[in-house]
């Protein structure tokens, strides 16, 4: 458990607070903040990563409860405040990692499928030769991959004895982290709420983002009775009261992390950019109240929606490894013993040596949604040293942005004045120096970094009159830190090329399996 943020309540003036989970990929954190958005207190817990075979990655949905209950009751104790000091309690989640539970007992099927398995690969590939890829593309927003949730529920419901049966009969329950999470603190199986937000349900590939409703068609065509599907609600009102220790809580909001994120960085006008930089890394843009179709391999997303207010939409580039890329150095090459060593064998030479390196680790994400690419340093020679290889890691995260930057600009017709970053990897000033360069934009981070937890402190703030209007919530971002462009153009597009090439070379790797 971390308690590094941890902070007495007393030195913040005094509540009412409103409390944050992120129930994430790798850990469930909760925060308590103030009004001015300051962090009180954080309480953090790890989960187990189960990894059954090569591309599989799964959660125990039970497990991780388990911890949400922990962290909520920790960080309220760090804070040294009670639940009646709390206003409101918001969610915020890994998306389309994908649990079903029994309904009567509240037990999970089966562990969780995480959003990074790749066990859906062919029936994807089944889909888009049956269905037509455009159609998911049209109605959803997402191109046909493993990414997203429907195909993991269809995988569950295929797998495991009867359960489809069950399912039919009404028995089952699906959900995202965030609905897992909700029906459980609001009662489940004695009554608890089953619900989603818009932001998440528009990560299941089941969601017609014209309607904002289930699609009845496309559930079919992927074989998903409708009877597991929880109501899906806006991203800010009390979806219901905690029960148990916390008795009374309202649970009043709900956003994906990465349109917490959004929210967090208070980017609520059109245009406006945040990305975040963790294990992976997720660009999005608040594109306005109608979805932009993306010709250039981007996702099309809900943003956010407040109460019964319209919805924002996004634009938003996945990719799917960044920082996990600089793990992979740590723990399966051992060339570092910390990540934050990255930036000082990153800055031991002047440039990368020629080398490039492509982390294409389970296939390549947005713009390319190429399952059969896989990872490749291109440009190698003896010269190369391992400092190089640190610095083209670095490089790496800095044109995968590039490339997203490009695509979001074509598909949105807005230049990026500014991208505001978050998330572990901003900690490196060579990285988000690149980042500027190689994207000839300004980078800015804001003071508070725990964007996520905050956006959906936000929004749950807002559902429950804490905060009166997004004009107040903007005015709590305050900059820390800016990186502004330092390479000439020249250098710029000729290190492009370079690195267009290195990826050209990673697709068609894997051969069709069946
Ligand atoms: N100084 C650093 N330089 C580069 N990468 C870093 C640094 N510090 C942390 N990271 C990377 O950032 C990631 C953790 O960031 P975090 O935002 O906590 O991720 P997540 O929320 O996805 O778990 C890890 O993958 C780690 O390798
Ligand atoms: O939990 P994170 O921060 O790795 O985020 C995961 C994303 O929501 C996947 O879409």
């Amino acid at each position: 458990m971390s308690d590094t943020h941890s902070t007495h309540a007393s030195a913040h003036g005094g509540g009412p607070f409103i409390a944050a989970i992120d129930q994430g990929t790798t850990s469930s954190r909760c925060i308590v903040f103030d009004k001015d958005g300051r962090i009180v207190a954080v309480d953090q817990k790890e989960h187990e990563q189960i990894l059954p075979k090569p591309g599989w990655v799964e959660h125990d949905a039970a497990e991780i409860w388990t911890n949400v209950q922990q962290v909520v009751t920790g960080a309220l104790k760090k804070a040294g405040v009670t639940k009646s000091d709390v206003l409101a309690l918001g969610i915020t989640n890994q998306r389309e990692t994908t649990v079903l539970w029994e309904k009567a007992t509240g037990r999970p099927v089966h562990n969780a499928i995480v959003w990074q398995d790749t066990r859906t690969d062919t029936l994807c590939k089944e889909l888009g030769r049956n269905v037509g890829q455009d159609r998911f593309r049209r109605e959803t927003g997402l191109p046909l991959a493993s990414y997203f949730a429907g195909p993991k529920i269809r995988w569950l419901l295929d797998n495991v004895e009867g359960l489809r049966e069950r399912a039919e009969r009404g028995e089952i329950l699906f959900g995202t982290m965030d609905s897992w999470v909700i029906w459980n603190l609001t009662g489940g199986p004695d009554g608890g709420r089953h619900v989603t937000d818009v932001t998440n349900a528009s990560r299941t590939m089941l969601m017609n983002l014209h309607t904002m409703a289930w699609d009845e068609k496309i559930c079919a065509s992927i074989g998903i009775p409708m009877e597991v599907l929880p109501e899906i609600r806006s991203s800010a009102e009390v979806y219901g009261e905690a029960t148990g220790e916390l008795a009374g809580l309202p649970v009043a909001s709900a956003l994906g992390d990465q349109q917490a994120a959004l929210f967090g960085q208070t980017c609520f006008a059109q245009g406006e950019a945040k990305s975040t930089y963790g294990t992976g890394t997720f660009l999005l843009m608040n594109t306005g109240h109608e979805p932009v179709n993306s010709y250039n391999g981007l996702l099309t997303t809900v943003g956010y929606r407040i109460g019964d207010q319209q919805p924002v939409f996004a634009l938003e580039g996945s990719i799917a490894v960044t920082g996990s890329l600089v793990q992979w150095m740590r723990d399966q090459m051992g060339l570092i013993n910390s990540a934050a060593e990255i930036e000082t064998l990153a800055s031991s030479v002047e440039d990368n040596g020629g080398a490039y390196f492509v982390p294409a680790f389970s296939g390549l994400f947005a713009p390319y949604w190429r399952s059969d690419a896989r990872g490749v340093i291109a440009g190698l020679t003896r010269y190369v040293t391992k400092a190089h290889l640190a610095r083209a890691v670095l490089e790496a995260t800095a044109w995968q942005t590039r490339e997203i930057v490009d695509a979001m600009q074509k598909d949105s017709g807005v230049e990026l004045a500014a991208l505001k970053v978050d998330g572990g990897m901003t900690a490196n000033n060579l990285l988000m120096q690149t980042i500027s360069d190689v994207t000839d934009a300004p980078v800015v981070r804001p003071m508070v970094a725990e964007t996520t937890c905050l956006g959906a402190a936000y929004a749950a703030g807002l559902a429950v009159g804490f905060w009166s209007d997004t004009d107040e919530l903007r005015a709590n971002w305050k900059r820390a830190a800016e990186w502004t462009p330092r390479m000439d153009a020249d250098t710029r597009e000729r290190e492009y090329r370079n690195w267009l090439k290195a990826v050209e070379r990673t697709m068609g790797w894997i051969e069709e399996e069946n």
